[in-house]
């Protein structure tokens, strides 16, 4: 009776998605109080990309990975309203004219395009710094413990940073259609793309108190959706709808970029993608988690998605 009731109060995947998404949009106006005494056009460029939204997917994975482990929302949402903040420090830095050049992001003028680049940079700059900030304030008002706060600080500088994203990005940006072999399209998409994501389920998961052997599970579940989603994301830059996508498409083709298709094929890549979201599902069941149900629907949305 009690589980029928309790599945009965279960909202949606949908309504799931929406009021996750909803929370760390109210959230992270808030992780820049207005008596901050910050420069207006610093303050209103980190604002505006931030809340240009996007799909909050790294937030949504903190949340439902410390939900997964019986964790509380409250004590995950400064975790999540960080790593969108990286992220969107790094789409900022992705679209300069330095980097990939995009005059559309989110469905708005990239953020260089509206307050200049020199802004746009220490706006992504300001981005990367106040995340750190955020875990360690969430750690004190939630009483997450300093070992967890600190792994959580040290994956998300490995991850983010040389060894990880900024890497990724060095390594995609001396790519080169012809000479790059899949296997440096696969540190490439793992460490541009896929640490942000292992960093996010991680996080959520040491939130939540899971163990070693369940935290490994995640990281081989955010390892293989990650690989995914970047080469779903290459995909749409095919045949996505760019209204949709909020962002130029056939960039890729363009720019002459490495990518899976290129490589192997539109027919593959697709199914390169379900072999890669088979493959991170079977982790996650086998991983002893408790409650993985809603990591699992991630999984099967973001296979599916259009933008
Ligand atoms: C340190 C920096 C700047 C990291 C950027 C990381 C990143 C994932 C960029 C977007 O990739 P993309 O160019 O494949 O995606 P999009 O199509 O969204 O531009
Ligand atoms: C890693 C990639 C492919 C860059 C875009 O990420 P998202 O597709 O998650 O972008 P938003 O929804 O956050 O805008």
């Amino acid at each position: 009776m009690k589980t029928a009731v309790k599945g009965l109060n279960r909202p949606s995947f949908k309504e799931y998605l929406a009021g996750t998404a909803d929370a760390v949009t109210s959230a992270l106006t808030e992780q820049f109080p207005v008596d901050w005494d910050i420069p207006a056009v610093l303050r209103e460029s980190m604002h505006y990309s931030l809340a240009a939204g996007g799909k909050r997917l790294r937030p949504l994975l903190v949340i439902a990975a410390a939900e997964a482990f019986g964790g509380s929302r409250e004590a995950a949402l400064p975790v999540a309203c960080a790593v969108e903040m990286v992220h969107t420090y790094s789409l900022i830095h992705d679209d300069l004219p330095t980097m990939d050049n995009d005059d559309y992001r989110r469905g708005k003028l990239t953020n260089h395009k509206v307050y200049g680049e020199a802004v746009a940079i220490l706006a992504g700059d300001a981005l990367l710094t106040h995340a750190f900030f955020s875990v360690v304030q969430a750690g004190r008002r939630h009483g997450i413990s300093s070992d967890t706060l600190l792994s959580i600080v040290e994956e998300l500088s490995e991850m983010s940073g040389a060894r990880g994203m900024v890497g990724g990005q060095v390594a995609d940006m001396s790519g080169k259609q012809g000479s790059t072999g899949i296997g440096e399209l696969e540190y490439i998409h793992l460490h541009k793309t896929a640490d942000l994501i292992i960093f996010s389920l991680l996080a959520g998961g040491r939130i939540g108190g899971a163990d070693p052997s369940q935290l490994e599970a995640l990281r081989r579940f955010g390892r293989d959706l990650g690989l995914a989603f970047q080469i779903q994301d290459d995909i749409l830059d095919l045949i996505g709808d760019e209204s949709k996508m909020g962002k130029k498409t056939q960039s890729d083709v363009e720019q002459e970029k490495v990518t899976y298709p290129f490589f192997i094929g539109m027919e593959s890549s697709l199914q390169q993608v379900e072999k890669l979201t088979v493959s991170a599902k079977k982790a996650l069941i086998e991983g002893g988690i408790p409650d993985s149900s809603r990591l699992l629907e991630i999984a099967d949305y973001l296979m599916k998605r259009d933008h």
